[in-house]
């Protein structure tokens, strides 16, 4: 009966789930829990079994034509040539699993790594824990953009809101509460609980899990979920189209060649035979696994570079990627704030120190000493959710410290600005442990982006009063009264320009500046109703903080590849324009005149204006989460392909709507993961760069692999047709086109796709998504290499047969001439742009492998006793080997020719000057 705790009392829900609401579970009560009650997640459906991938390589059509000749001809007593055909098919079948087997695996991967986590407090402290080990009892802290790990009996809440449309259908936020419901009600009415897989949309809070994985309202509704597939990519449809239609010219060629063949007089069976097995060869059935396993391997690279694909398609936009449009706090900046200058009513004041270590000095016009100093330390001390604390020196921190030879013991837990203005207080003796002990903090008003400002409010004695920091221009305008010597005088306009002015003069030089102001409160005032309006104002100002976020150099620098990549940036902050202007001129996102927006100034502006404008603003100031929407909205518009990147709950849209949706897994909220196609695991702007590299890197290798394996396809079926149009004998039989099928088409095709990324792919400009994979003369240049494979192999097996009548000598040749032919041509398809020396033979360790391996194999069917005559294979002389080998490596030859007289072989490529 889930119900009965929204009737208990917060008190008696601790008792029933025998847990004390301040030191949480300890590790053994939630492992003996664990043990009772399971971990907390809703059941999957059953994975696909080994042999059932395996059944599955089966239904391809082709393949069982090919079983049921394969039997006919056992019957017909060519038992040899069933049970070798049968082992041929047995092993492609075994390497298309491998294939989906990794595919499967790193897609696996790729959810655990999404998995969710929870803050608890576990034996008085707060913990992170992946959701899966919550139990119940676990008392669990939760905050704006959580999805709600399990069912909670909510315990405080401060301004907290919930959408419950996943359990209710309604999507309008649901306020919640603590107080005892007189009746049970079901989970829509239940304003005193939270839900497993509601989103919470305003606030913060804490409660007692209640109901766990299965036996959580969501567990009953839902049974077992159904695990969502990938959705497939443009790419992956557009080949699956593709497949579809080569089947068919396959076909339609392969029985031309029957049909061609048996006029001239082949026996029918033999024919048959023949046609089937090129048929077999032919058709790139690997195709769509090889695919899927490229691009499976490349989101393994991506996320080695700190970027987890969430949906597979964002890989190949990746590539396409025209604008980055970033946040700047974390993202561009290394989120560590140190206060550089205070600014009191009496005058400026630098404080100095490294890092969130509280010691250092204040300097300048005014004392450090006074009432408003004083004032303005407590209020940074206490309008703060942050905790400052010294690291107990663990053996890895000791090793730190030697290593760096610097002081890395003082850490914070939270906001990164509220860290530094800790750290501040600290160093003028306000540590706020202090402070609590005569003060009590009634109430909060949490910050978000969309207010730019947080309010507490505590009471001293007798006395209750409203502590507020924010955005200055923000605060400032909330302000009727300024601190000056311990008084609150009335604001003037020349005091408020003086304030203006010091804020511009501190952004100027990239400070991220915050106001703080007071205000005590009258006593009729209610705090249970928590009205913003009414307790924000006739504030009292006290004065400034402005503190430094240095740029990443690592951005810097990813910055300019984006420059090179023909790729825009853009900044998108909640932060002052000049100060934003400023960091963007460190990083070399804007010149002295770029283009730069406010918020305010976006506003006024009509989606027309924006889309005229966008392509050309480097820089977005004191902008809220729902103008990204708009910025998005404007750039795709002018025919970008967007990147956009969000943490908080309200960048949610915004970044649904781009094309490239990326969440941070640091900051970032559960719910803007959620709507992300890509997460960030360091939040560092860098890792966008390479993930945008990698899906360029995915899509070069795949037309890699797609060049190979249809040329080669080509050729073999052009041997056949051509052979049999021109009255030639076959030049090779089933077994042999099948064997070759399987050692040029399996391994070296799959170390393709494990190349490594071109050098010069960030120098190229983006690609078109619109555009076809055979683009850029890809297309041609299969069907040439196709042509000189088949002609070249044909030469040799015409010039070896009417040189000794020997069928079998002429076949074995032109097995082996076709084989190497493209065994070699498999190093020419590793660059579109860049020759094999730029590249360097050993820079694709695998390929070198797969080639050697396949070398191997073929020679086993060469002179193995028990394999020639199964192959119908003869040893070759020396000569005749210097044939097939001299004749396989011309067209590389005339590669590396073509490209000592010309200087160039490459595809052009226009490079992005800069
Ligand atoms: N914890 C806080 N309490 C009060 N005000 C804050 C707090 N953090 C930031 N602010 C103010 O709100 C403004 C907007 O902050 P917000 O976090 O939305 O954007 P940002 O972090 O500067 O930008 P970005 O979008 O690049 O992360 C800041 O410039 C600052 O003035
Ligand atoms: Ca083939």
């Amino acid at each position: 009966m889930p119900e009965i705790w929204q009737t208990l009392s917060a008190e008696e829900t601790a008792l029933r789930l025998e847990v004390d609401t301040v030191r949480g579970l300890t590790d053994g009560e939630a492992h003996s829990r664990m043990e009772r009650v399971g971990p907390n997640v809703l059941e999957r459906g059953p994975d696909m079994a080994m042999w059932q991938m395996f059944l599955n390589q089966f239904k391809d059509f082709m393949v069982l034509v090919l079983l049921a000749a394969t039997a006919i001809s056992g019957f017909l007593g060519e038992w040899s040539d069933a049970v070798t055909i049968s082992i041929i098919v047995l092993l492609n079948a075994i390497l298309g699993v491998v294939q989906e087997y990794r595919a499967e695996r790193s897609m696996e991967a790729l959810r655990e790594l999404a998995s969710p986590e929870a803050r608890v407090i576990r034996n008085r402290m707060e913990r992170k824990i992946p959701a899966a080990e919550l139990m119940p009892g676990d008392i669990v802290l939760l905050e704006a953009g959580d999805r709600v790990p399990a069912d909670i009996r909510l315990i405080q809440t401060m301004d907290l809101e919930a959408v419950e449309a996943v359990l209710t259908g309604e999507s309008t936020p649901v306020r919640k509460h603590t107080r005892p419901l007189e009746n049970a009600a079901g989970p829509a009415d239940a304003g005193n609980m939270v839900f497993m897989g509601t989103a919470l949309t305003r606030g913060r809070g804490k409660g007692i899990v209640v109901a766990t994985g299965m036996a959580s309202e969501m567990g009953q509704i839902a049974g077992m979920i159904q695990e969502a597939e990938q959705e497939p990519t443009p790419l992956q449809k557009r080949l699956a189209q593709l497949g579809r239609g080569l089947v068919f010219f396959c076909l339609a060629v392969c029985a031309m060649v029957v049909v061609v063949g048996v006029l001239r007089g082949e026996a029918v069976y033999q024919m048959f035979l023949t046609g089937v097995s090129l048929a077999v060869a032919a058709i790139p059935e690997g195709l769509p696994a090889i695919v899927t396993v490229a691009l499976a391997i490349g989101v393994q690279r991506m996320i080695r570079r700190h970027a987890i694909i969430r949906r597979l398609p964002a890989v190949e936009t990746l590539g396409c990627a025209t604008f980055i449009c970033s946040d700047k706090t974390g993202t561009l900046t290394k989120n560590e704030m140190t206060v550089r200058r205070v600014y009191l009513a009496s005058g400026e004041l630098e404080v100095s120190g490294e890092g969130y270590d509280p010691k250092g000095k204040f300097s300048g016009e005014t004392g450090s000493d006074g009432p408003d100093f004083d004032k303005l330390m407590s209020v940074a001390a206490l309008c703060n959710n942050a905790t400052l604390y010294k690291d107990n020196i663990s053996v890895g921190g000791l090793f730190r410290k030697l290593g760096k030879g610097k002081d890395t013991s003082w850490h914070v837990e939270g906001d990164p600005t509220e860290g530094a203005l800790l750290v501040l207080a600290a160093k003028a003796g306000s540590w706020r442990e202090r402070l609590e002990k005569k003060a009590r903090r009634l109430a909060e008003i949490p910050f978000d982006s969309e207010r730019k400002r947080m309010t507490v409010i505590y009471r001293e004695g007798g006395k209750t009063e409203a502590l507020v920091k924010g955005a200055p221009d923000i605060v400032l305008k909330l302000c009727t009264h300024y601190l000056r010597d311990g008084h609150a005088v009335p604001l003037d306009t020349r005091t408020r320009n003086a304030v203006l002015e010091a804020n511009s003069s501190m952004a100027d030089g990239a400070l991220r500046v915050l106001g703080l102001a007071y205000r005590e409160l009258p006593s009729g005032i209610s705090i249970e109703q928590l009205d913003a309006e009414e307790i924000e104002r006739k504030l009292v100002f006290v004065g400034l903080a402005g503190m430094i976020d240095p740029p990443r150099p690592s951005a810097i620098s990813a910055v300019r590849t984006c420059r090179r990549a023909g790729i825009r940036v853009a900044m998108i902050t909640g932060d002052h324009q000049l100060t934003a202007q400023a960091v963007a001129r460190e990083m070399g996102i804007a010149g002295r005149d770029s283009k730069v927006l406010t918020g305010e100034q976006l506003e006024q502006m009509s989606d027309e204006e924006l889309a005229s404008v966008a392509d050309d603003v480097c820089v977005y100031a004191r902008v809220s989460p729902r103008h990204k929407l708009r910025i998005v909205r404007a750039l795709k518009h002018n025919g970008h392909v967007v990147a956009m990147t969000g943490d908080g709950v309200n960048d949610a849209p915004a970044i649904k709507e781009a094309d490239i949706g990326i969440a941070m897994g640091i900051t970032g909220t559960d719910v803007t993961r959620e709507a992300s196609a890509m997460v960030l695991t360091d939040d560092n702007f860098t890792s966008i760069v390479a993930a945008v590299e990698e899906g360029r890197g995915i899509y070069d290798n795949i037309r890699k692999f797609i060049r190979y394996l249809l040329s080669c396809n080509v050729g073999e079926v052009l041997v056949m047709f051509l052979a049999v149009l021109g009255g030639m004998p076959l030049p090779l039989l089933p077994i042999q086109i099948l064997w070759m099928n399987l050692v040029t088409d399996g391994l070296p095709a799959m170390a393709l796709g494990l190349d490594p990324i071109d050098r010069d792919i960030m120098r190229r400009p983006p690609r078109d998504p619109q555009e076809s994979i055979f683009s850029h003369a890809l297309g041609r240049r299969i069907v040439s290499s196709g042509m000189v494979i088949a002609v070249l192999t044909l030469v040799v097996f015409g010039l070896a047969y009417a040189d000794g009548h020997n069928l079998d000598l002429a076949r074995t040749m032109a097995f082996n001439t076709l084989v190497f032919l493209q065994l070699f041509f498999v190093f020419s398809c590793r660059s579109e742009h860049l020759t094999i020396r730029e590249l360097g033979v050993m820079s694709n360790p695998h390929l070198v492998w797969a080639v050697l391996i396949s070398t191997t194999l073929q020679m086993g069917v060469n002179y193995l006793p028990f394999l020639q005559p199964i192959f119908h294979t003869v040893p070759l002389s020396l000569h005749q080997w210097l044939t097939v080998v001299g004749v396989a490596l011309l067209p590389t030859l005339a590669g590396i020719i073509q490209v000592q007289l010309s200087g160039r072989l490459r595809e052009k490529v226009t490079y992005i000057k800069v």
